[in-house]
């Protein structure tokens, strides 16, 4: 790798030494006989300047470069308040790597044309801000998981069976069999507890979802724990231990990111436990009373959880959903056979559902019994009904949507801005 600093490790204390910068030409302007690049790396911008005085030849040159050229500049650190980072390089050369003529992406370029090009998108120095944030809080994830007991376990991918509903299944050709992209890692976790009773697993699901929402996305990252002995109050609590290290450690490490997304952070700074709970019957009667139009047994929407989350201003749970809305492999309220012991966490301002978590049928004879009201074959997950048969236990367990959490956390509009080459129904290229 080439002899380099970083934009942001030049500071005014370095005034009078050389350095070497190698990087993208962000912007360049041309004042009288100046000629100003600002150049861009992974760390940040800065502004470097060039005139005949300093070297003729690479004023020449830097005259001639295009925005997006890729460029080794050398030159001297001197401060100067004007210059966006309080410091500029007096440059004496350029090496130019690559010139670019014409970048394609313009400042009115439309989201679709940003997304047709995603490719270049990624040079935008506010995309790669997205992915710093999102690094940041997986990298809080496994921080938290380390230090709380968690086994990372690695899933397959290539499965025979529905998690989620068999209608969001993408179906490929295995051999001379059937098989799925996975909706979910959950059912295979179930089976790894046995062994290390506290388990995570980072894995893209994948759901063909035809919506077309502002928080759908027919690839995405799934954050998914599992454990042993643990009822759903439980596995609520390590949800909102965990969320509030990610948020909070996030804010430490990355708030300029953030604020360059979002100026008021009080719902990130909100994100402490304990999180509110309310039931389901007390979200139907909230949203009854705020003139919206839902019964008892209909499942919430991206549109009702809106309205819920105006009232919280930081993420809360939902929990004892009715059973018929949710998946068969959630366990039954013994208090309410209406209902199942599941829970999800809705992040406020709008954003809604970032978790869907619940406590597992652990009953073989009622899991069956689930299977087949769900009006799937038991055969088909005769190996998920072999973990009731030998040494079942209470478990419970959930799945994080990274890019849900993403979006909230920098109020992006849409989920698709928050994955690096966003998968949805009408787009699979770049
Ligand atoms: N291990 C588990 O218990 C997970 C469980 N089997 C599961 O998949 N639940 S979920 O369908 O609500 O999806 C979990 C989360 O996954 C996210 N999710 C779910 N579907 C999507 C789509 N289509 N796009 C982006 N994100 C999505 C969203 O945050 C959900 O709350
Ligand atoms: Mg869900």
């Amino acid at each position: 790798m080439i002899e380099k600093v970083y934009c942001a490790d030049v500071k005014p204390k370095m005034e009078g030494e050389r350095v070497r910068l190698a990087g993208w030409v962000y912007r360049k302007r041309e004042v009288g006989k100046k000629v100003f690049i600002v150049l861009r790396d992974s760390s940040g911008i800065m502004q470097t300047v060039f005139t005949k005085e300093l070297s003729e030849e690479a004023y020449t040159k830097a005259k001639q470069v295009g925005i997006e050229s890729s460029v080794i500049i050398e030159g001297v650190v001197k401060v100067d308040p004007r210059a966006p980072t309080g410091v500029e390089i007096q440059a004496d050369k350029i090496e130019i790597i690559q010139n670019v003529e014409f970048f394609p992406i313009t400042k009115d370029a439309s989201d679709e044309f940003l997304l047709d090009v995603r490719h270049l998108h990624l040079h935008s120095p506010k995309v790669a801000d997205i992915m710093k944030v999102k690094g940041t809080l997986m990298q809080a994830a496994r921080e938290w998981l380390l230090q709380d007991g968690w086994y990372e376990v690695f899933p397959p991918i290539l499965v025979t069976g529905a998690v989620e509903g068999g209608s969001t299944l993408f179906k490929l050709k295995y051999f001379d069999r059937e098989a799925y992209l996975s909706q979910s890692a959950q059912l295979y976790l179930e089976a790894a507890i046995f062994g290390l009773e506290k388990v995570w697993s980072l894995t893209p699901s994948f759901r063909a979802e035809k919506s077309r929402t502002r928080r759908h996305l027919t690839e995405y990252w799934h954050l998914e724990l599992e454990a042993a002995w643990m009822d759903l109050w439980d596995i609520m609590r390590v949800e909102e231990e965990l969320v509030s290290y990610m948020v909070q450690r996030t804010l430490e490490l990355r708030k300029k990111e953030i604020e360059g997304f979002r100026k008021d952070l009080t719902t990130l700074k909100n994100t402490e436990p304990p999180f509110p709970r309310i039931s389901y019957d007390e979200a139907i009667d909230i949203l009854q009373s705020k003139g919206v139009k839902i019964e008892w047994g209909e499942d919430m929407g991206a549109d009702e959880e809106r309205v819920l989350t105006e009232e919280f201003d930081r993420p809360f749970f939902v929990y004892g959903y009715p059973k018929h809305i949710k998946a068969f492999y959630m366990k039954e309220d013994p208090e309410d056979p209406r209902k199942v012991l599941a829970a999800d966490m809705l992040a406020p301002e709008g954003y809604g559902e970032i978790i869907g978590g619940s406590q597992r049928e652990d009953d073989y004879n009622k899991l069956v019994q689930r299977i087949i009201e769900e009006g799937m074959d038991p055969k088909n997950y005769e190996w998920y009904l072999d973990l009731r048969k030998y040494g079942s236990v209470p478990h419970s367990g959930f799945g994080l949507g990274l890019e849900r959490l993403v979006t909230w956390v920098l109020k992006l509009d849409h989920i698709r801005w928050a994955t690096l080459f966003p998968r949805t129904p009408s787009r699979i290229y770049p």
